[in-house]
């Protein structure tokens, strides 16, 4: 027996769930992601059934993904530095457990019913009445356990990556609570508490800070903590991390306006969005260059570690995708790129080149920890994996920014006499070569996520193989 051990002090088994849940929620809502596709390019795999429909499957996606996946990443990441960088054990062990279990049910609730059809009709927030209270009860357990454990703290100071997950998790409850306010009518049916242009300002408050402080302020927290760790560097400027922490989480909150430009909104309040979200280009690239020049002086490292790797290019894909979000929400841009499939380019190069990259990185790099082992299974195959997801990332990128351009020309294309040039109909068929090339990089994707469930399940089970030789030696 080791003496004094991190692992003992440590709150390490809600860490050890969380981060095998990661895995797990992220191969079930990107082979529902590989479906969604797949209906796209051969409508007949609807099958004519109600629950197995593109409209019900495609918010099941985006919940497994960015609620499952995501945040179990964001749970195992936030109890894991937390606990390291504060030098104290999370302050209770029930409360944590309470999240993890909880945190499981609302998706498993949310698998059952959404395809059942039962849905308040908000994106991202479409969960009904009953399951949003639960949400809100985990999520307060989740600030309590994080925060009390932060003022537990053995170390003076409070280490920037909790600055990032702590705001993440104040900004998604005031969003969660706000956006979802509702008058219950049956069990699972609700009438928003807003009306008109009011509700729609305030789904987009909310669904715009879910992709800064869901999708962007936690995965910063990772960025913070793993892309030092593993490059085994300090990180480039603290100062620069401070600032571009209070210019980000500023900003973010006024830009919402953008995802309702030419709509019954006040024009001004459309144009104060686009106004703020060019602002937030400066504080986004403020956090990716503060990673990148972390690796200063280490970048030989790049060449052996795959692990290294996803976390750098998931740097790279943040730093496109947050160039690209304000050029799109100037109004010119956006009269060109709104409805088109360069806004599902333009999610997914956030969603699976920086959120999945730096998870995937994330829980690499934790895995061996967890289990007390030196590295994972295999790092050839993390490198195959590595390859899989850049690949799969750009073909489903590309392919939408060539059927998301052809969509809004084709769309606005008029002839002389000012009839449209071309039927919708005509701009969809000439969209199916995209679709299947997004297909195929979903496959490919999805296909490196299942040898990462492989190499996860070796590396626990020599863990395994190690505590029984262990114990054999002991009895010999
Ligand atoms: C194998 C990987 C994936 C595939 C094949 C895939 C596929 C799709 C498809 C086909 C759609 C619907 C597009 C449409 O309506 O035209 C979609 C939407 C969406 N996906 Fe994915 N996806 C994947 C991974 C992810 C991940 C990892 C995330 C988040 C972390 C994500 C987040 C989203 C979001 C937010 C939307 C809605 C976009 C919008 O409404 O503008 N996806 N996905
Ligand atoms: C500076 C940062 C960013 C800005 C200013 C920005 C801006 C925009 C704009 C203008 C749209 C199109 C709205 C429309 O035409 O309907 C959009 C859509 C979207 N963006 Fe970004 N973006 C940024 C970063 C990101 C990142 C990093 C992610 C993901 C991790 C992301 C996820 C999304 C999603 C999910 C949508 C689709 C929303 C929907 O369902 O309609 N964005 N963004
Ligand atoms: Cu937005």
């Amino acid at each position: 027996m080791s003496t004094v051990n991190a692992n003992l002090t440590y709150n390490y088994k809600v860490v050890r769930q969380f981060a095998i849940m990661t895995v797990v929620w992220g191969i079930v809502g990107m082979a529902m992601g590989v479906l969604i596709a797949a209906q796209l390019v051969w409508p007949s795999l609807n099958l004519d059934l109600p629950f197995t429909h593109f409209g019900r499957l495609r918010p099941l996606h985006t919940n497994a993904v960015i609620f499952g996946f995501g945040g179990s990443a964001l749970f195992a990441t936030s109890y894991y530095v937390v606990q390291r960088t504060c030098q104290a054990r999370l302050i209770s062990d029930g409360l944590a457990a309470f999240t993890f279990w909880g945190w499981q049910a609302v998706i498993v609730a949310a698998a059952i019913t959404l395809p059942m059809g039962l849905t308040s009709t908000k994106e991202y927030a479409e969960l009904e009445w009953p399951i949003d209270i639960a949400i809100a009860v985990i999520w307060v357990t989740y600030a309590l356990v994080f925060f009390g454990t932060i003022t537990k703290r053995s170390t003076p100071h409070i280490y920037v990556a909790n600055w990032f997950y702590g705001a993440f998790i104040i900004t998604v409850a005031a969003l969660h609570i706000g956006n979802n306010m509702a008058l219950p009518a049956t069990a699972f049916k609700s009438y928003s508490a807003y009306a008109g242009v009011t509700d729609a300002m305030m789904q987009w408050w909310y669904g715009h800070n879910a992709v800064g402080f869901f999708l962007t302020a936690g995965f910063l927290g990772m960025m913070y903590y793993f892309v030092p760790k593993q490059a085994n560097r300090p990180v480039y400027s603290y100062r620069l991390s401070i600032v571009h922490f209070w210019a980000l989480i500023a900003t973010y909150v006024w830009a919402g306006g953008h995802h309702l430009h030419y709509s019954a909104l006040p024009d001004w309040a459309q144009t104060a969005g686009m106004v703020m979200s060019l602002i937030l280009l400066a504080p986004s690239w403020g956090g990716m260059i503060n990673g990148m020049m972390t690796l200063s002086g280490a970048w030989h490292k790049l060449r052996t570690d795959p692990i290294l790797r996803f976390l750098v290019v998931s740097l790279s894909f943040y730093g496109m995708s947050t160039f690209e979000g304000p050029m799109m929400s100037i109004k010119t841009v956006n009269a060109l790129s709104h409805n088109t499939d360069w806004t599902i380019g333009h999610v997914h190069s956030g969603a699976l080149g920086w959120v999945a990259m730096i998870s995937i990185g994330a829980v690499y790099h934790l895995i061996p920890k967890l289990w007390g082992l030196q590295a994972m299974y295999s790092t050839a195959l993390i490198n195959v994996h590595f390859w899989l997801a850049t690949v799969g990332t750009v073909l489903y990128i590309v392919a939408m920014w060539v059927n998301g351009i052809m969509q809004g020309l084709m769309w606005r294309a008029v002839n002389e006499d000012g009839t449209l040039t071309y039927s919708f109909v005509e701009a969809l068929e000439a969209s199916y070569p995209g679709y299947f090339v997004r297909f195929l990089g979903g496959v490919i994707f999805l296909s490196g996520m299942l040898i990462m469930a492989y190499n996860v399940y070796m590396t626990v089970r020599q863990k395994e193989a190690v505590a029984a030789d262990n114990a054999a030696a002991q009895a010999a």
